[in-house]
């Protein structure tokens, strides 16, 4: 019978991939890794109206939803962000937010995504 194809990642999904993998990396505690609930963040789904995180943004990765690389450090930025807007400065969380987004838009940068250019086909 016929086999399912696996789609062949496009190189826009291997770049993003790459940066993907670097980022999780960075999120030692898992506190980005799965959707924040209500039960462990109290009124999370009332505070926050677009929530964002990084399985959420690996099923995307793979059913090719970003169009564009910005498309994806946009969601990055976002996750960050409402991680900033739900917890007070003072907690891990905020202050995990706050050097995981340092990290991430450094290492995906313009300049940085340039000299990537440079070595791609
Ligand atoms: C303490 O263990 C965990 C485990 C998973 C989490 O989110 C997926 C979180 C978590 C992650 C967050 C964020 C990202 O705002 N959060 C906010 C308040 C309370 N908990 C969290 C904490």
């Amino acid at each position: 019978e016929r086999k399912p194809t696996i789609a062949e990642p496009t190189p826009l999904q291997q770049v993003i991939d790459h940066f993907h993998k670097l980022i999780e990396r960075k999120d030692a505690n898992g506190f980005f890794a799965f959707p924040v609930t209500d039960n462990i963040a109290p009124m999370y789904s009332r505070i926050i109206s677009s929530p964002m995180d990084l399985s959420t943004m690996r099923t995307k990765i793979d059913a090719g939803e970003y169009e564009t690389f910005p498309d994806y450090r946009a969601d990055f930025k976002l996750m960050c962000e409402n991680a900033m807007t739900y917890n007070l400065p003072d907690t891990v969380y905020y202050k995990g937010a706050q050097k995981l987004m340092a990290a991430g838009l450094k290492m995906m940068s313009k300049e940085k995504l340039l000299q990537l250019k440079r070595v791609l086909p």
